[in-house]
């Protein structure tokens, strides 16, 4: 069947894919054509006749959001203004939004101005004029005239229309006074531009909106003897063919290959054998029951009764939560688990075995300076140059044969637990300095050996995907979850560090904050960002070292959260003193998958609890437009994300009310299905290319992603200057994830937020704090939202048990 071609034209927004999706989701009233969505950058061509040449094939352009300014030129807009100023496009249909509305308006001489009062994730009703013009306009056929509906905004530019060639179709009224939302041009060229977002998922009509301009375009193309048509139908087969293949290949130019197509397949291939799989022989699985003691931190007693001398790391959950806090992992790392280490700094991993008496860190060290490739031949150590991406195919090719469907109602049986930082993710970019001391930014271990534990269904586990769990540790357990246990009350000591140690605590100053924040605001204001996640590091040195796990233990004591993570990465056996080490108690899940699924848990909004500050209260806040459209930017954000790579993603929870230790946050649930249907699944994607593909999580970055990333890594007012006291440059494990890929398939994330962490195995630690700043942001209350974050975590140095 022959296709229906649309080219997108993406300005690297965040939101380009929701456009594109709701695209494909229509069908034509005249014809069985399917719509074929085509995606470029605007700079993918050079000039706008490399795109004169494919016309012939292409039915319509949609030119979507974006940050910058068209005033800009071709730094902010690559091709578009060149496309609407000549004269070689106006027998095509094109749509603009947004970025691309407003450069067609542009393009006819209409003034573009800085709105005085700006919109980010705004709901506004959108008026039809009610004219000759518009009454049967194309655009909004079918739309009924005597109401308004209701769109989402996010522009800080607006037209004014001074000119007659624009039709203006529609407006909204705000302090700004009329703002045009909608235009058609000059009657005789088939284009059409709207300035609010029909695509965001609290905008109505927008799939009408966005399904008229296509069937207009189709009886646009079938009844008008344009250039264009007449060209199309001169061309030869052979013609068409070639202009086809230049198009299919055009749309893979944004890479979205999966990591390795064999994933997916791997996984479900052994679903059906796994009764012969040679890993399934070897695994051992042992089920007790825990009803004499139910509180969540049966894992840290677990821990502390019973596993004082095991190196492990654990996942737990301090709060019990449906859908998130239900499980505590307690991974248990040993010599025969593999650890996998990247540092982006030089583009070079490391694998070798937990604590591997034969390698040293000198011997490391000396191997990440010289060489491009090593391998020694007496321990089991590997030195190579790769990329993140090549990071993510060594990571995904060693789980390839490990990786089989079984008890997937057990989220983690065993597989890669660690962390990943914020500069792991896309679009960061490194500086090195080489004096810089080197710091990993992802750090993988494969356990076989396994504690889980269920806090509803009272049930521990013991997992062994070898048969090598330790039989003193099973003995011990079976024991002590036999015997009621005694000692229910919790050990208040340990909400507390031991006073014979003081801290010294380097906070960010407050100056730094509000230039930071200034500069932040004025970029919003231009038009290059709708929301920037602006973030503050606070530094901790103690006058004596105290472990990771004694932090740990008072953490998880004092802001217990549905993510507690333990992380002491001690897996060279002379470098205790220079491991890395994350403890966090996160409330926020970044991506959890299963064989089919994908769930996203941003938040976005914070109210500091208090004797005052009652649910209800909060709720109200939390529901006002500066909240609201923070959430509502990141969701629309984590919905394009999805949508990138596949079709089907609903919102589940729409801003619901969290209530935490110290903090109410406002969240919102998105979920993508459909990974294990292979008709719909035609990429072969798994949960890790979801985690690749995301990361850094938008909720710490902002919105559009790309650009935000860039100017808050760039430019040295914002947190360089903030952070300058912590020495470096970088969020480091702050702003990342922590979390599993489990041998069944399943996956777990959560974004490393209200946490600590090291470098130099405590000497020294980090607290990372921030916050979104949207237009509506004020700096007293931004600044005091960023202490209060940073409180939760901060207050283990404090003496006293009070919140
Ligand atoms: C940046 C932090 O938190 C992020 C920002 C939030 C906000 O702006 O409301 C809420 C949760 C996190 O996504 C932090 O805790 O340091
Ligand atoms: N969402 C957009 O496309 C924004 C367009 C433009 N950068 C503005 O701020 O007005």
């Amino acid at each position: 069947m022959d296709t229906f071609n649309v080219l997108f034209i993406d300005s690297y927004d965040s939101f380009t894919y929701n456009v594109v999706r709701l695209l494909e989701q229509q069908k034509l009233h005249e014809s069985t054509q399917r719509i074929k969505v085509f995606t470029i950058r605007n700079d993918t061509f050079t000039n706008v006749s490399q795109l004169k040449e494919i016309l012939p094939v292409i039915d319509c352009i949609v030119v979507g959001p974006g940050p910058g300014n068209p005033l800009n030129g071709s730094e902010d807009m690559g091709i578009i203004n060149e496309l609407f100023s000549g004269s070689d496009f106006q027998d095509i249909p094109i749509l603009g939004v947004c970025l691309g509305f407003q450069a067609l308006c542009h393009s006819f001489g209409a003034d573009i101005i800085q709105l005085k009062t700006i919109k980010h994730g705004q709901v506004y009703d959108i008026n039809l004029y009610n004219n000759e013009d518009t009454l049967l306009n194309p655009l909004f056929l079918s739309f009924n005239r005597a109401r308004s509906f209701k769109a989402t905004r996010y522009h800080s530019l607006a037209i004014i229309n001074n000119n007659k060639s624009l039709i203006p179709l529609a407006y909204t009224t705000d302090e700004n006074g009329t703002v045009l939302m909608a235009v058609q041009a000059a009657k005789k060229v088939p284009w059409f531009g709207v300035q609010y977002h029909p695509e965001s998922c609290c905008s109505e009509n927008g799939d009408l909106l966005v399904g008229n301009f296509l069937n207009f375009a189709f009886d646009y193309n079938s009844k008008t003897n344009t250039a264009r048509q007449l060209k199309k139908l001169s061309l030869i087969n052979n013609d068409q063919i070639k202009y086809k293949k230049i198009l299919y290949q055009l749309n893979l130019i944004i890479d979205k290959k999966p990591i390795d197509v064999d994933l997916s397949a791997s996984l479900l291939a052994n679903k059906n054998e796994c009764v012969n799989n040679d890993i399934l022989k070897k695994i051992e699985i042992k089920e007790y029951s825990i009803n004499n003691y139910d509180k969540p931190n049966i894992t840290m007693k677990i821990a502390e009764d019973l596993l004082v001398d095991y190196d492990k790391f654990v996942l737990a959950s301090s709060t019990v939560n449906k859908n998130r806090g239900e499980w505590s992992i307690i991974a248990l790392p040993d010599s025969n688990s593999e650890v996998f280490t990247h540092f982006t700094q030089v583009n070079k991993t490391c694998i070798y075995k937990w604590r591997d008496p034969q390698i040293t860190k000198n011997q490391l060290d000396s191997m990440l300076e010289k060489s491009d490739k090593f391998a020694n031949s007496n321990a089991y150590l590997k030195v190579f140059s790769e990329a993140k991406e090549g990071f993510w195919k060594t990571i995904s090719s060693y789980m390839k044969n490990k990786l089989f469907a079984y008890k997937n109602h057990l989220p983690f049986i065993g597989g890669l637990v660690g962390v990943m930082s914020y500069e792991f993710g896309n679009y960061v970019q490194m500086n090195m300095d080489p004096n810089d001391l080197l710091m990993p930014d992802a750090k993988l271990v494969f356990i076989n050996n396994t504690i889980l534990i269920n806090h509803v269904d009272k049930k521990v586990y013991t997992i062994s995907l070898n048969n090598t769990f330790p039989p003193q540790i099973s003995d011990n357990l079976s024991n002590y979850l036999k015997d009621k246990i005694q000692t229910t009350e919790d050990n208040l000591e340990l909400s507390k560090l031991p006073k014979d140690v003081t801290f010294d605590i380097i906070k960010p100053v407050k100056k730094d904050y509000a230039n930071a924040f200034e500069a932040c605001r004025n970029y919003i204001k231009q038009g290059y960002s709708y929301e920037m996640c602006l973030t503050t590091q606070t530094k901790i040195t103690p006058s004596k070292k105290l472990t990771p796990w004694r932090i740990f233990q008072t953490l998880t004591r004092r802001n217990p959260a549905p993510f507690s993570n333990y992380f002491f990465f001690n897996d060279i056996i002379d470098n205790d003193s220079n491991s890395v080490c994350l403890v966090s108690s996160s409330p926020e899940r970044f991506l959890k998958w299963d064989l089919d699924s994908c769930e996203l848990r941003p938040i976005k909004g914070t109210v500091k609890k208090s004797k005052t500050m009652t649910r209800e209260l909060a709720t109200e806040i939390l529901k006002t437009p500066k909240e609201f459209g923070e959430n509502l930017m990141i969701l629309d954000l984590i919905r394009n994300d999805l949508y990138e790579l596949l079709s089907d993603v609903r919102v589940e929870e729409f801003m619901s009310v969290e209530e935490y230790a110290t903090v109410y946050q406002l969240v919102s649930v998105i979920k993508l299905y459909g990974m294990a249907n292979p008709q719909v699944n035609t990429n072969n994607y798994v949960g890790l290319d979801v985690l690749k593909h995301s990361l850094p999580p938008g909720s710490m970055t902002g919105a559009p992603k790309k650009k935000t990333v860039k100017l808050l890594q760039q430019d040295p007012m914002l947190e360089t200057n903030l952070n300058k006291h912590t020495t470096k440059d970088t969020r480091g494990l702050y702003s990342g994830v922590s979390g599993y890929w489990s041998v069944n398939g399943n996956g777990d994330w959560s974004v490393n937020i209200r946490c600590l962490h090291s470098y130099n195995g405590g000497d020294d630690w980090a607290i990372g704090a921030g916050g979104a700043l949207t237009i509506l942001s004020n700096v007293e209350a931004e600044l005091d939202e960023v202490f209060v974050k940073l409180e939760s975590a901060l207050q283990v140095f404090n003496d006293s048990t009070q919140i």
